[in-house]
């Protein structure tokens, strides 16, 4: 399965702090089990420069790729993300130009990104990066910033790296020693450690996420990535756990089956099923709240309620269907539409907060293959809006 896309905040706890007394083990040049035996060992410091202070020539669009949005978020602030996470990186220097000042301050704010410093950039992608070394070296008096030992160079528009390449660059930085090899293969940055900073080097092999958004065509690559590892999980809420027979239960096994390769849980705002708020917590950005028993939007409600106050939403849209039935028997149809067609408010309203809710009705015949037949339309349409994230579809009471 892919990995979950980078959670924000605080590191939880053992594992990270494992992960630092391995990259504390790399600056003492100890091998990482035995800093794992010895917890009170001390961890280097780290600290990242993000040189973000280019145009995008190569993008050929106006505004410089690393403030292109993705589903809404400029590309800087998931690089910055990935990085923030990793809690061992003290401080991340960002280098833009004065021109982008102002912006980059409130990508800052708007998405609570910590431990952030920024520095004016250079000309070139070299005086950038120079330029934020210099602010790490420098014991300035105001400054909040203190020299590291290992410094983390980080393109900013390289959104997906993960902890472990990072922990082996530390390692690396540490424990290495510079070959003809590296020299002749790696990329300038090396040649350039070597001849103004007297510093071996060693060439670290990275994941081909690691990859640099240059073109345009990088811009919806990278929206195809983030759009399938926040799909990996889908949370079906149902408002009852009695009457096995009824379509709702019918949908929710059509689902289990349609998705086998994504992790669906069954979580419940009733004890039944799993904790939604840990559920939440555990960054599951899709939800499908099967509505058996009512016809209201009064458990979408609750799940919208909860959604917004875990700030769940602020890194990535997350998908709320609402899905209700209907048979054919019934003489109600324009009723219930009516009724259903209030999604529309509720859809607007937790718009802003970037939650993308949409409604689903199944209409269904008694005929079992009829039946059968609108269910995976259902699900069809449940694991599109999912996939696709489209805002476009927000607010839409969609009948199967
Ligand atoms: N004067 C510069 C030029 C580049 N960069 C940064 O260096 C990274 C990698 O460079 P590149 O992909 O070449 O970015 P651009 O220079 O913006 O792209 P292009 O060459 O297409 O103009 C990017 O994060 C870019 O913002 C920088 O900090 N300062
Ligand atoms: O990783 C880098 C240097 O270590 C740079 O991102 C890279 O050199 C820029 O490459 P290009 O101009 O070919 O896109």
């Amino acid at each position: 399965m892919e990995p979950k896309p980078a959670a924000p905040g605080p590191c939880p706890g053992d594992f990270r702090v494992a992960e630092a007394a391995a990259a504390a083990a790399a600056a003492s040049s100890l091998n990482p089990a035995e800093a794992r035996a010895e917890p009170g060992r001390r961890a280097p410091s780290v600290a990242a420069v993000l040189p973000a202070g280019g145009s995008g020539e190569r993008m050929g669009v106006p505004t410089p790729k690393q403030f292109c949005p993705i589903l809404e978020r400029p590309l800087i602030s998931y690089t910055l993300q990935a990085l923030e996470r990793v809690c061992w990186i003290k401080d991340i220097v960002v280098a833009v130009t004065g021109e982008n000042m102002e912006a980059m301050k409130g990508i800052i704010q708007k998405y609570k990104h910590q431990r952030i410093s920024l520095v004016e950039a250079g000309v070139t992608r070299h005086r950038s990066i120079f330029n934020g070394l210099r602010a790490l070296a420098e014991d300035q008096p105001n400054s909040k910033l203190s020299k590291p030992e290992v410094v983390i160079i980080h393109d900013a528009v390289r959104p997906f790296v993960e902890e472990d390449v990072l922990l082996k660059v530390v390692t690396a930085a540490k424990e290495h020693g510079c070959s003809d090899y590296d020299l002749e293969f790696g990329t300038e940055c090396l040649q350039l450690a070597l001849k103004y900073g007297h510093v071996n080097a060693k060439l670290v092999e990275g994941s081909p996420d690691l990859w640099k958004v240059t073109y345009k065509r990088d811009l919806y690559a990278a929206e195809s990535i983030i759009k399938e590892r926040t799909s990996q999980h889908i949370c079906i809420i149902m408002d009852t756990k009695e009457d096995e027979n009824h379509v709702g239960h019918h949908l929710e096994e059509i689902l289990k089956n349609e998705l086998n390769h994504v992790e669906v849980t069954s979580g419940a705002l009733c004890p039944a099923g799993r904790d939604l708020k840990q559920i939440i917590l555990e960054q599951c950005y899709n939800y499908v709240c099967v509505n058996v028993m009512s016809s209201d939007f009064e458990e979408t409600q609750r799940l919208l309620n909860m959604l917004e106050e875990s700030n769940l939403s602020i890194f990535y849209p997350v998908v709320v269907i609402s899905v209700y039935f209907l048979d054919y028997k019934s003489v109600h149809f324009d009723q219930k539409v009516e009724n259903l067609m209030q999604i529309r408010e509720y859809a607007k309203e937790v718009r802003k907060r970037n939650i993308l809710l949409c409604g689903l009705l199944i209409y269904y015949p008694q005929d079992e293959q009829k039946l059968q037949a609108s269910l995976r339309e259902g699900a069809t349409i449940i694991t599109t809006l999912i996939k696709e994230r489209n805002s476009g579809l927000v607010g839409q009471l969609l009948i199967a």
